[in-house]
């Protein structure tokens, strides 16, 4: 009672982790995660080839909040060896992080060469996070498409990426499955999806007209489920190769990392209460569902139609149970309620679900708002999402592969008081309580990674807002700086 009495209320203010480590089960992974193109910069170093993110930034610098990219970004490319250091510093016993396709493959296609420089990087990268003792849990897809596959046949859009992505996929468990024993094939279809091709408001940057995005090319009525259910399908490929070829020698696990919000019912009803139903079955459920069951949720299938795509006897059978682990990314709750019936003529995923989601009910926010505007402080929905997950769809093994908070990049502090980052240490006590009580219920999980360790680049918010449990100076040379939250981590993570 204790535990969630604290998780759903107030953190303990002192600072002082309320938990440990040592709370948590015997063998339960701790760790901090990243992705390529937020990271890496180097963009045109090493051989690599352009990205649909580079393309994004530089051609709609517009679409960025402060005109950025990440053609430097944190220079991990140059600087890895002290993000090893600045982890291995708090006692994580892991490191997610990303690998961009086209540093392995510039062109996209293994017909276009393996690019020996990429490989080169990951493999030191993969060495000295050993060398640290630091696992590397790797993320084979994190957004950054091939701008050459894109120009080709449109990307996800085309199935032909599927043989693509499962060849690219084998060079990289060809080149370090010897040491890596965690593979995660996408990190959140939703989000690429419906930001990317719905909304329009990330790489490629396709929606309709009307929608937010301003877009010159796109249906969001189509494309989100085209993409996505390509996703699907080169994900389960890429596992089924995996399992038929390299596990069995390997010993390594692979999964999908997806990403849910929690749903609370705007008010009490019948009403609002389905209408967090749909919610969450087109976040969630349009994946887990194929993964659990073999097909997408009976709510999408009622209210797409025939915009959404059919699996055929022999896909669902590959897509269904094609995991080890789930991941999976919480950062958020939103009210659901119904929204207006609409003209029925602008078809786009973002209405298709019927619900109308927002963070404020009657003028009064689920939670303190961070600086992304859609994050909303609600450590309780961590725990009712993984109830959920355990009651609906088997209790799977879930490793928690993103959970964290920004504030703004404010440049009126010192660097000294941008490092006094006690918001992040409220929210790490009161979600990680929050995981030990969902935990303590039942919950299969087994892994957390905290996003992120560095501040980075955060897509159209660009460097406007900072993730980081370590602070990242911009202005000179990407310098690292532990904030607050890092001291604390050290103290929670003591053995
Ligand atoms: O927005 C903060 C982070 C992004 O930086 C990650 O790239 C992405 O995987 C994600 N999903 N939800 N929240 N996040």
């Amino acid at each position: 009672l204790l535990l969630t009495v604290v998780a759903s209320g107030a953190g303990n203010g002192s600072g002082e982790p309320a938990i440990s480590r040592r709370s948590f089960p015997e063998g339960f992974i701790f760790g901090t995660a990243s992705a390529a193109y937020q990271y890496e910069g180097g963009a045109t170093e090493g051989g690599r080839g352009p990205s649909i993110w580079d393309t994004f930034t530089h051609q709609h610098p517009d679409k960025i909040a402060d005109g950025s990219n990440g053609d430097v970004a944190d220079d991990s490319y140059h600087l890895y060896k002290e993000d090893v250091r600045l982890m291995k510093d708090m006692g994580m016993d892991a490191y997610r992080f990303s690998i961009s396709w086209t540093r392995i493959l510039p062109n996209g296609s293994l017909s276009g060469g393996v690019n020996r420089e990429g490989i080169n990087y990951y493999n030191n990268l993969i060495n000295e996070l050993l060398l640290k003792g630091v696992q590397p849990y790797v993320t084979l897809f994190h957004w950054d498409s091939p701008q050459a596959l894109e120009d080709r046949y449109n990307g996800f859009l085309s199935p032909n990426i599927i043989n693509d992505y499962r060849d690219y996929a084998e060079v990289c468990f060809k080149e370090f499955g010897d040491r890596v024993k965690h593979w995660i094939t996408f990190n959140e279809p939703w989000t690429f999806c419906s930001n990317g091709y719905a909304a329009g408001v990330f790489a490629p940057g396709r929606c309709s007209p009307w929608e937010m995005g301003k877009c010159s090319v796109g249906d969001s009525g189509t494309e989100p489920y085209t993409a996505c259910h390509h996703q699907l399908l080169a994900h389960a490929e890429s596992v089924r190769l995996y399992k038929e070829k390299y596990q069995a020698s390997q010993k390594g696990k692979i999964g999908i990392t997806l990403v849910s919000h929690w749903f609370v019912p705007y008010s009490r009803s019948k009403s609002n209460d389905a209408a967090a139903k749909r919610a969450i079955d087109f976040m969630l459920g349009w994946f887990m569902d194929p993964l659990i069951n073999g097909d997408y949720p009976l709510n999408m299938r009622g209210l797409v139609g025939d915009r959404l795509p059919q699996f055929t006897k022999e896909e669902s059978e590959l897509v269904k149970g094609s995991f080890d682990f789930i991941g999976l990314n919480y950062y958020t709750a939103n009210y659901a309620d119904n929204l207006p019936a609409s003209n029925g003529l602008n078809k786009s995923y973002t209405t298709d679900s019927g619900a109308n989601l927002t963070g404020v009910r009657n003028g009064v926010p689920i939670g303190q708002q961070a600086a992304s505007p859609w994050l909303y402080v609600y450590p309780k929905g961590f725990h009712d999402l993984l109830l959920y997950v355990k009651e609906n769809y088997g209790n799977p093994t879930v490793y928690i592969t993103e959970n964290g908070v920004d504030e703004f990049d404010n440049k009126t502090l010192t660097l000294q008081e941008a490092l006094q980052d006690d918001a992040r240490i409220d929210y790490y006590n009161r979600h990680l309580l929050s995981l030990l009580t969902a935990i303590r219920a039942g919950a299969n999980v087994k892994a957390y990674f905290a996003w992120s360790l560095l501040d980075n680049f955060e897509w159209a918010n660009g460097y406007t807002v900072r993730f980081g449990i370590n602070y990242v100076d911009y202005k000179d040379g990407a310098k690292r700086y532990p904030k607050k939250s890092a001291h604390w981590f050290k103290k929670f993570l003591q053995k």
